[in-house]
């Protein structure tokens, strides 16, 4: 059995809370993402603060618990719409607790990087943290000069003129080669909030979803239909797993799933002539365990008769009763 997620557990100076990756196009924030969560894909849960953002993932780490959220591009608006999107990234930024500001170390900075660097300026002093991304592409005397030059641009977009005090830090990092990985992270979480995990850890992860998922998928089962299938409709999720092979941008969530009645009888009234409810029920579940995890969904739905399973304690066990 998997121990369930107690936030309550954790130690007094524990540290969690959102933080978004910026930068142009190209800037290294998808693969300082990737090497930052790992190998595991999150998968959010319904914590009502945060289903307005999607989770990119989540970075567990002893003391703390950083939640990258997403923003859509800050690109300099060159149309009305440009500038709407552009409305609503500062409205995410200014929702989370620490800014991480992906800047090459390979490339000069240039007009798009001022540009984002002047929308962060407005986001009332929240802590921004540059980072100086692909620093093994250069020689240590050009990173340092990048070091220098993005601590300058901080100081004058985001210094005393506005209100701030620059950069909160300027970290140098190579996602690819995994070289101050760790020291992002920890410099990020400095800025996050004193606060118990908000998710839970890695492996642990499926518990609650899985029920969720579940709970889901039952609710649209029952559709129409409560009255004639009262107590006989559970649902088990078998699998749940990330597509492989996705770009990263665009995640594909699989999930398995097995709806059991008790009877033929009801079987027939899941399924529906020529299964056409089987289908309303999968598209509506799938609808809202999109909205639930805010990645799109393959839903794969079997009905399955099990025998009486009211009556046998092993299989409402196996069911999660
Ligand atoms: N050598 C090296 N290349 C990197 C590093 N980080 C990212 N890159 C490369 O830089 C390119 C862009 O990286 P991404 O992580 O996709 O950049 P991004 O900011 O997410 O890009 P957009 O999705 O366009 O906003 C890719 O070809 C990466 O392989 C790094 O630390 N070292």
């Amino acid at each position: 059995m998997t121990t369930l997620f107690d936030p309550s557990n954790a130690p007094e100076d524990f540290r969690a809370g959102f933080v978004s990756l910026v930068g142009r196009p190209n800037a290294g924030k998808s693969t300082l993402t990737n090497a930052l969560v790992g190998e595991k894909v999150a998968i959010t849960s319904s914590k009502p603060q945060t289903t307005r953002h999607t989770i990119r993932g989540i970075v567990h780490r002893e003391g703390f618990q950083l939640v990258l959220v997403d923003t859509p591009g800050l690109h300099r608006p060159r149309t009305l719409l440009g500038q709407r999107l552009n409305d609503l990234v500062t409205q995410t930024l200014g929702e989370v607790d620490a800014v991480g500001f992906c800047i090459p170390a390979d490339e000069k900075i240039g007009p798009g990087d001022r540009y984002i660097a002047s929308q962060l300026a407005l986001l009332n002093r929240k802590p921004v943290i540059a980072l100086v991304t692909k620093t093994d592409k250069v020689k240590p005397d050009a990173i340092a000069a990048q070091l220098l030059a993005v601590t300058a641009l901080g100081d004058k977009v985001l210094g005393p003129e506005n209100q701030g005090a620059g950069f909160a830090a300027v970290v140098p990092v190579s996602a690819v080669q995994g070289h101050q990985v760790e020291d992002v992270a920890k410099v990020l979480s400095e800025r996050l909030p004193l606060s118990p995990p908000l998710y839970p850890d890695g492996e642990l992860t499926d518990e609650p979803e899985l029920t969720m998922v579940a709970e889901l998928i039952r609710e649209a089962a029952l559709e129409g239909v409560r009255d004639e299938l009262p107590h006989s409709v559970a649902v088990v999720v078998d699998e749940m797993n990330p597509r492989e092979g996705r770009p990263a941008d665009r995640p594909l969530l699989d999930i398995h799933a097995n709806v059991f009645v008790e009877r033929d009888s009801q079987k027939a009234i899941i399924i529906g002539k020529g299964g056409s409810r089987l289908k309303a029920i999968g598209s509506q579940a799938r609808g809202s365990i999109e909205k639930l995890l805010g990645t799109a969904v393959y839903l794969d739905l079997r009905v399955k008769v099990a025998k009486e399973w009211q009556r046998d304690p092993k299989q409402l066990g196996r069911l999660g009763f």
